[in-house]
């Protein structure tokens, strides 16, 4: 395999703010060409990360670099392999948009020429060519994001960086956004995206960390943090007895057998695996199942239970930081039902 230089090696990154840390020693490495997930709760540290990376926030301690270039002491080269699409609207209200990307790629050393026909580019790229000489003010909350996107992209940089793209979009932008950066990475750009909707970074990214409180608590593949939870394995049986026998003894997978009318609840790791033994020995027992269903852990949960433990003991100025997240329409799986909560669960387990 050949070894390219990662878009970002991260080591022991630290920030304070005065009393509060954001960042308490983070190291990361992101390959070239992934699509990388930061998944945090409010106030985790993501964007102060980000942040840093392109020179808006210097770092307390640590390295950073981007595809070899440190972030401070090479500043230049490292900001120009990013793009980034910022969570604020950080734009120039008053010139056409078209002007605005002209003057962000003039900024970055592209004649004049070929500027425009870039802003051309990535403005169809994004879908709002046709508002070409509308100023940023008048374009719809929508477009204002798309808007975004096309500025990251303008000098079609190495690693486009997306800070929660998805916050107050509808759905048919959201789609559009996906297909747009998942066509970039195939391409071969590098995407770190930050996000609270946990379906996206299931969705799109081949890797995920998450943060909290200024750490890393993990760093894996959406699937692999799936298998660290527990799956459910409900079945139906026809006729249950009136003392069920053992199941599964000695199956360090399972984590609990429980019996509630015809209704049989088994929560395991690895819940696909271990299904087959439980059909064969209920098979054994003489027990007809009627039904059989596995409820896979998803990443919300996985998320939920490694972030749970912190957020009681936020400190005051984190809590305030919670209501910073404008307005968003809420995580889409407060549906989910919850599995074994019972503080049994692995999350760090590493097999
Ligand atoms: N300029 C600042 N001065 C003081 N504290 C700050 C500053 N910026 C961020 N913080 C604090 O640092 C911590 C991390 O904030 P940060 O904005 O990086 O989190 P985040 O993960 O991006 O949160 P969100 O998901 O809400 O955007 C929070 O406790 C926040 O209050």
């Amino acid at each position: 395999m050949s070894q390219s230089t990662p878009a970002l090696e991260i080591q022991d990154l630290k920030k304070e703010y005065e009393d509060v840390t954001a960042l308490d020693g983070v190291s990361l490495t992101v390959p070239e060409g992934s699509f990388f997930g930061l998944l945090g709760p409010n106030g985790a540290g993501k964007t102060t990360f980000i942040n840093i990376l392109v020179g808006l926030v210097r770092k307390s301690g640590g390295t950073a670099r981007v595809f070899g270039h440190d972030v401070e002491a090479d500043y230049q080269d490292a900001r120009n392999a990013i793009g980034l699409a910022p969570q604020e609207f950080n734009v120039d209200r008053f010139f056409p948009i078209r002007e605005v990307l002209e003057h962000k790629a003039g900024y970055h050393g592209i004649p004049a020429d070929e500027a425009r026909e870039r802003a051309d580019e990535v403005l169809k790229q994004v879908g709002i060519y046709d508002k070409r000489d509308t100023r940023f003010d008048w374009l719809s909350g929508g477009m204002k994001r798309r808007f975004l996107l096309a500025r990251a992209l303008i000098t079609d940089p190495d690693l486009l960086i997306l800070d929660e793209p998805s916050a107050g979009v509808d759905v048919q932008l959201r789609r559009d956004l996906w297909d747009l950066v998942t066509e970039l990475n195939e391409q071969g750009t590098t995407i770190l995206l930050t996000t609270h909707y946990i379906e996206e970074a299931e969705r799109l990214c081949d890797e995920v960390a998450i943060l909290d409180s200024g750490s890393v608590r993990a760093v894996a593949t959406p699937e692999e943090l799936k298998g660290r939870g527990a799956d459910r394995i409900v079945v139906e049986l026809r006729d249950p007895p009136a003392t069920m026998p053992e199941l599964l003894a000695g199956d360090d997978r399972v984590e609990s057998v429980s019996l509630d009318g015809h209704q049989l609840e088994v929560t395991a790791r690895e819940g696909g695996l271990v299904a087959p033994e439980l059909v064969r020995e209920l098979d054994r027992a003489g027990l007809e199942i009627l039904d059989l269903e596995i409820a896979r852990t998803s990443l919300e949960e996985i998320f939920v239970e490694m972030t749970r433990t912190d957020e009681s003991d936020a400190t005051p100025a984190e809590r305030a930081n919670d209501s910073v997240g404008e307005d968003e329409s809420g995580p889409e799986s407060e549906q989910e039902q919850p599995v074994a909560p019972d503080g049994g669960r692995r999350v760090e387990g590493d097999r």
